[in-house]
């Protein structure tokens, strides 16, 4: 650890320090305290945090984007009824559930971005977190759930997330206006009752959902479902945040304009049928592609150079060209697929 600190600092002094700083910081994180262990005193000048809960200090820390400030100027009117109703819990401090209902490219990332940069703006804490890493990511400040509220890994019901109250997470989270959890759709029930369970104890009000706090959950559950190994469908069903107790106290928002298809609107429809199970099917529950948007397989040499035709018109041209080359994508259930057109 003393050597990453060492190739910028000439004095042992200070690298002492700075590695001291980083072990106290750790020790915070599983709710320990660095003066319980033998080690020489951290002198302050040398801490940006100043004593201050490393977990409180990186996310008071993060920086409003300031595209994401202006993002609230231009929410659609689904949004920004969310985006005030979510608010106005902030303010009120009473708290509130909420879950974002809305399907793919309707929005909810925006809308989170939007809520995000409000609440950081007014030097509140705002926890950004999804299931899956890429989702987080997309958030500025975003980290994993698993990681964010140390949730484990199998847990059963009326089970903890494993911080204690001492930690420094249990400080962010009491501390937190606002905790958003994006892609709830795809999780066990339990992991999300786990951190209901975990924050009523840390803000010691155990008759209030999530303690009292303002807590937005969203995704879609016509995309990916939790993952239960050999599951029937009403166990996969079963095992979603719809069948949890907490379900029925959260508001549901629903944002229906898909702003992702907005140019297309058929396309946008068609999306939404299929993803509420209505749109015609076959007896093996197959819809059908329409003509316009598929590509005719007929099985001679030239298919694949059809499909790469269609997809990249002109590719030599644009090459170089960035909207070109970002808004375009040839994808594969299978690995096999790829290595065809590799
Ligand atoms: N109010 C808005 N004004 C302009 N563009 C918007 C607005 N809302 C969303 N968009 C754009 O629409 C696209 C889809 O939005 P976003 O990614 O937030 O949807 P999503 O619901 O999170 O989708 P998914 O579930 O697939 O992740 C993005 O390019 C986003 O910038």
């Amino acid at each position: 650890m003393s050597e990453d600190y060492r190739r910028n600092n000439p004095s042992d002094a200070i690298v002492e320090q700075m590695v001291l700083i980083d072990i106290r910081n750790m020790l915070q994180s599983m709710g320990k305290e660095i003066k319980s262990f033998p080690l020489p005193e951290i002198d302050n000048t040398y801490d940006d945090a100043c004593g201050v809960p490393h977990e409180i200090f990186k996310e008071s820390n993060i920086e409003s984007i300031e595209d994401d400030v202006a993002l609230s100027d231009s929410l659609n009117n689904e949004q920004r009824a969310a985006y005030d109703e979510i608010l106005s819990s902030i303010d009120s401090k009473d708290g509130g559930l909420f879950f974002v209902d809305g399907p793919g490219g309707t929005g909810k990332t925006f809308l989170y971005r939007a809520l995000l940069a409000k609440v950081r703006s007014q030097n509140k804490i705002a926890v950004a977190t999804a299931t899956s890493g890429v989702a987080a990511s997309i958030m500025p400040g975003g980290r994993t759930a698993h990681s964010r509220f140390k949730i484990p890994l199998t847990i059963e019901s009326g089970g903890y997330c494993s911080f204690t109250k001492q930690s420094g997470t249990a400080t962010l989270l009491r501390t937190a206006s606002l905790i958003i959890w994006d892609e709830v759709s795809m999780i066990k029930k339990q992991k999300v009752e786990a951190l209901d369970n975990s924050m009523r104890d840390i803000m010691d009000r155990p008759d209030l959902p999530f303690g009292g706090k303002t807590v937005v959950f969203g995704g879609d559950f016509r995309q990916v479902l939790p993952v239960v190994r050999k599951g029937s469908r009403a166990q996969i069903v079963d095992a979603s945040l719809r069948r949890s107790y907490l379900w029925d106290y959260m508001r549901h928002l629903k944002l229906v304009r898909n702003m992702r298809a907005h140019s297309d609107p058929w396309f946008a429809e068609y999306l939404l049928r299929i993803g509420n199970g209505i749109e015609e099917s076959n007896v093996d529950g197959e819809v059908r592609l329409p003509d316009e948007i598929c590509v005719p397989y007929t099985g001679d040499d030239n298919d694949l150079d059809r499909l790469i035709q269609c997809i990249f018109p002109n590719l030599n041209e644009n090459m170089a060209n960035k909207d070109y080359i970002t808004s375009r994508a040839i994808l594969s259930t299978a690995m096999i697929g790829l290595i065809v057109l590799i």
